[in-house]
């Protein structure tokens, strides 16, 4: 059986650097990884079609305006696509969607276990709790480098919130919290301070009494871990779109 080849786009970045030091700490093949400025010496490539080619699995961890280019080289490349990068636009979004019929594609704006389970809380908790009675709000707290907000993870969870309530995020969702809160807004505040991991609390408000799902990422390996689980899972898998719960094995509860 010959090794799995994975590759890292945004390898010199915070979180590719772990995914580079994840793969070789379990015995895995790096192939290489991708950068603006390449450096053969490190088998760091500028061009992602070259990379992809080479690989079974591309960890994506860079940055949103590559996307679409990713997309469409990958796609050409046949390789498998495990996408991790958040602040996608629509149009991005749309081409990873696409591409999900060509080749696999797992998209999780979070790798970690543990908020991988928070979403399916917070998709139930929204089914559970009414719009109308219970006010929901979400709070994010990453690093003073995140560019985007609310994070891609506070996103998933109002989602997941809005799934549960039969609505689209699209339609309840509120950043701008300037004037009286509607019933069944979804609202978002993200801080950025110092060196925070990642924080996301879901809270759920009525007139008697509030609930808070919490989760803290207090070291970043948490997301590599996830990132290089979810290569070696999606590896050889038939065209689609797949996310975390497919690789924790979880199956949808109530
Ligand atoms: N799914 C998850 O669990 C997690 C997702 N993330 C997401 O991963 C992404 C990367 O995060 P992080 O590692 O902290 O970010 P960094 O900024 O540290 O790394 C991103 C890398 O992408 C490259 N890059 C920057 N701009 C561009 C561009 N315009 N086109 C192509 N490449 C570019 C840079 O590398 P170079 O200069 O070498 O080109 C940079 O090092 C973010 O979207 C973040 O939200 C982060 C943590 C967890
Ligand atoms: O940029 C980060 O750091 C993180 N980004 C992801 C997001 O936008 O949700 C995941 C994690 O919270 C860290």
């Amino acid at each position: 059986m010959t090794a799995l080849r994975i590759g890292i786009a945004g390898i010199n970045g915070r979180l590719g650097r772990l995914c580079a030091e994840e793969i070789e700490a379990r015995g895995l093949v790096l192939t290489g990884g991708l950068s603006r400025t390449a450096d053969p010496a490190r088998r760091i490539t500028d061009d992602a079609a070259a990379l992809a080619r080479g690989c079974d699995v591309v960890i994506d961890v860079s940055h949103p305006d590559a996307i679409a280019h990713h997309a469409r080289v990958f796609a050409e490349a046949g390789c498998g696509w495990v996408l991790g990068t958040t602040g996608l636009d629509d149009m991005a979004q749309t081409a990873v969607l696409a591409v999900a019929t060509t080749i696999p594609v797992l998209q999780a704006a979070n790798f970690a276990p543990g908020l991988t389970m928070l979403l399916d809380l917070a998709r139930q908790l929204g089914a559970a709790l009414p719009a109308g009675a219970y006010d929901a709000e979400i709070v994010e707290t990453h690093h003073r480098q995140k560019l985007d907000a609310p994070s891609g993870t506070a996103l998933a969870i109002g989602a997941a919130v809005s799934e549960g309530r039969g609505v689209s995020l699209a339609d309840v969702k509120r950043v701008d919290r300037t004037g009286r809160r509607q019933d069944g807004e979804i609202g978002f505040a993200s801080l950025r301070a110092g060196q925070i991991v990642g924080e996301h609390s879901l809270i759920l408000t009525s007139a008697t009494e509030q609930i808070t799902l919490s989760h803290r990422a207090f070291d970043r390996r948490v997301f590599a871990d996830g990132a290089v689980q979810a290569a070696c899972w999606l590896a050889g898998r038939q065209p689609g779109l797949y996310g975390m719960r497919d690789v924790l094995g979880l199956t949808r509860g109530a």
